[in-house]
């Protein structure tokens, strides 16, 4: 698997020195609160876990299963609920956590629909930020890294499911992707 990497672009020891570094800024910003942390499955995953550990208040945690992606390296641009939140939005401060914004038509997805849902206040995380590859207008509040404008895998990311479980953020062999 390591050896599908072409070069790794965020080490294991960053992204630990970034999780504390968010956690201890979301629990300022939610002490005396009850934030939902609505995790994005499946990439939000590996950084939710070592977030909200990091995150020393009290908070619920439920899943949101999305899809737009299928086993591309391109948005289909069609977004799809897979799972539904478990619990209800109205009235609730929401953290909404993600691996990476991208196109950032899932999180406009999202954003709308906890709006619609009457959250009372919505705030992004996302590991990484792919500024150049936005289709619609969207920013994160909490930002981990910015990445240059290439498919990355690892740390949650995949491509065709695989890759997920790496400890870093990198970027694959171009022979990976059926390139020469
Ligand atoms: O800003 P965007 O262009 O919408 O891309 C970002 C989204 O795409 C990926 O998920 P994907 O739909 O591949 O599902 P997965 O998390 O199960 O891999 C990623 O985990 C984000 O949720
Ligand atoms: O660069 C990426 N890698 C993996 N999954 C993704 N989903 C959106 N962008 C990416
Ligand atoms: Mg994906």
């Amino acid at each position: 698997m390591h050896n599908d990497i072409e070069k790794i672009l965020i080490s294991e020891e960053e992204i630990k020195e970034k999780c504390k570094e968010l956690g201890s800024r979301l629990t300022k910003e939610y002490e005396g609160k009850f934030p939902l942390a609505v995790g994005v499955l499946k990439g939000a995953m590996p950084f939710m876990s070592d977030i909200l550990r990091a995150t020393e208040t009290y908070l619920e945690m439920d899943f949101m299963d999305i899809s737009s992606y299928g086993g591309e390296t391109r948005s289909s641009g069609e977004v799809k609920i897979v799972k539904d939140l478990d619990t209800k939005v109205e009235g609730r401060d929401l953290l909404i956590i993600e691996d990476i914004i991208d196109s950032g038509l899932t999180l406009s997805y999202l954003v709308d629909l906890f709006k619609y849902r009457k959250a009372n206040s919505i705030k992004i995380v996302t590991l990484l930020d792919k500024p150049e590859g936005r289709k619609v207008d969207i920013k994160a509040d909490v930002v981990g890294f910015k990445v240059p404008n290439e498919f990355v895998v690892g740390y949650g990311l995949d491509y065709q499911e695989k890759y997920r479980n790496l400890p870093y953020v990198g970027v694959l062999k171009p022979k990976i992707y059926g390139g020469e």
